[in-house]
């Protein structure tokens, strides 16, 4: 049995971690964290776990995590780059799934998130954990900086069309991106109200989002270019919508001669064949956030609406493969399990 500790247990992708883990039959919840609940039976505050999980939230300074073969921060970032190398030198592997380390630009990190950064050393070792684009390097791993949601969604999005390069115009990406509001967390915020947020619809971060670095960074190392270059470039705007999970994003890319000629719709279902959670849908597939709600997989359609335009639709629920379900995915590849392990839930509807 993999031990497993999880800091931050109280809010959304914490919950989800236990929802996820409480149904892994090689990984067992040995301490789970609140600074604010510590004390309280995990199942009085979700009573969904009752009779699954039998532990009490504890404080994050538990010596119990130390114990553990791999701790999960489900919390906000500057959070687990803190504990990091405490529970690297004790032999704890680390999953984070906030951003101390997904960003490989120390001054990235610290101008998106700001904060300075705790321990660049270890950022320099860091995975990033996307097992479709990464398997290798995550299986190696002793620490993973577990994807944003947003940025997931667009790099198994735009993945088939870079990897072959040519095919588009790189430098001229588009990607609008619509969320649920549990894409904010649990903590109480005004713009996630009910009368805020429901029978509504808007865009936010226009002047810069902090996923906008994070996909650029993601998508050039697709293209296999530098860092940095100009050649991948891509537009991020990020939407509110009025549901509680999912994500819908829809990307656009200028197609050269080159990719007008190509068979997109074999080439993302080549792209994909054996990968076990994305599933590329047939020609003129509108998917729905629904179709994946609460489950790891994505649902990939890619569309020719104009001769010299790809359009690629793409959906995954935000704290499933957009989190928690890709953190437990790299989890199974870092400890040699079989990467669906737990992960196989069927989508729920409605
Ligand atoms: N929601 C989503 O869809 C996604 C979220 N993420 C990222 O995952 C992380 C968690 O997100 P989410 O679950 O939504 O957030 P929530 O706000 O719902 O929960 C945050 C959790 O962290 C704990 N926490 C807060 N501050 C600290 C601290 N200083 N030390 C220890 N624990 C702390 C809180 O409990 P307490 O205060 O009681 O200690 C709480 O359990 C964030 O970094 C987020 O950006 C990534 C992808 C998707
Ligand atoms: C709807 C909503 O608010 N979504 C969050 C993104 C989700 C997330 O938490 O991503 P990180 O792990 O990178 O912070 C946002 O835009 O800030």
């Amino acid at each position: 049995m993999i031990k497993v500790g999880i800091v931050g247990g109280t809010g959304y992708t914490g919950v989800e971690l236990l929802r996820l883990l409480a149904q892994h039959p090689e990984a067992q919840v040995v301490a789970i964290t609140s600074r604010k609940e510590a004390g309280m039976p995990v199942a009085d505050m979700y009573p969904s776990l009752r009779g699954r999980v039998d532990l009490a939230f504890v404080t994050p300074d538990e010596a119990r995590l130390t114990e553990c073969d791999v701790v999960f921060f489900a919390t906000p970032h500057g959070v687990a780059m803190s504990q990091a190398r405490e529970l690297l030198a004790a032999g704890v592997k680390l999953i984070d799934l906030a951003a101390d380390f997904r960003l490989k630009d120390v001054s990235e990190f610290e101008r998106w998130y700001g904060m300075p950064h705790a321990c660049p050393d270890i950022l320099a070792e860091a995975v990033y954990g996307l097992p479709e684009l990464n398997r290798e390097a995550i299986r190696r791993a002793r620490v993973i900086g577990n994807p944003g949601c947003y940025p997931t969604s667009v790099q198994l999005g735009f993945a088939p069309l870079l990897r072959t390069p040519g095919l588009v115009d790189a430098a001229h990406l588009i990607a609008n991106c619509a969320s649920g509001v549990s894409g904010a967390g649990r903590k109480a915020e005004v713009h996630t109200l009910l009368a805020e947020a429901s029978d509504n619809f808007k865009a936010y971060g226009v002047k810069g989002h902090r996923h906008g670095p994070e996909i650029n960074q993601q998508l050039r190392q697709i293209a296999g270019v530098p860092a940095g270059s100009p050649e991948v470039n891509c537009l991020f705007v990020p939407h509110l919508i009025p549901a509680i999970r999912g994500i819908h994003s829809t990307l656009y890319a200028r197609l050269t001669p080159q990719g007008q000629a190509a068979d997109l719709q074999g080439l993302f279902e080549e792209f994909y064949r054996n990968e076990p959670f994305v599933d590329v849908m047939p020609p003129g597939s509108a998917p729905e956030t629904r179709s994946v709600r609460a489950s790891n997989f994505v649902r990939i359609a890619v569309h020719k609406p104009m001769p010299d335009l790809a359009m690629v639709l793409v959906v995954e629920d935000n704290l499933t493969k957009g989190a928690s379900g890709q953190a437990v995915q790299c989890m199974n590849l870092m400890f040699g399990l079989e990467e669906t392990v737990g992960l196989l839930q069927v989508p729920v509807l409605p």
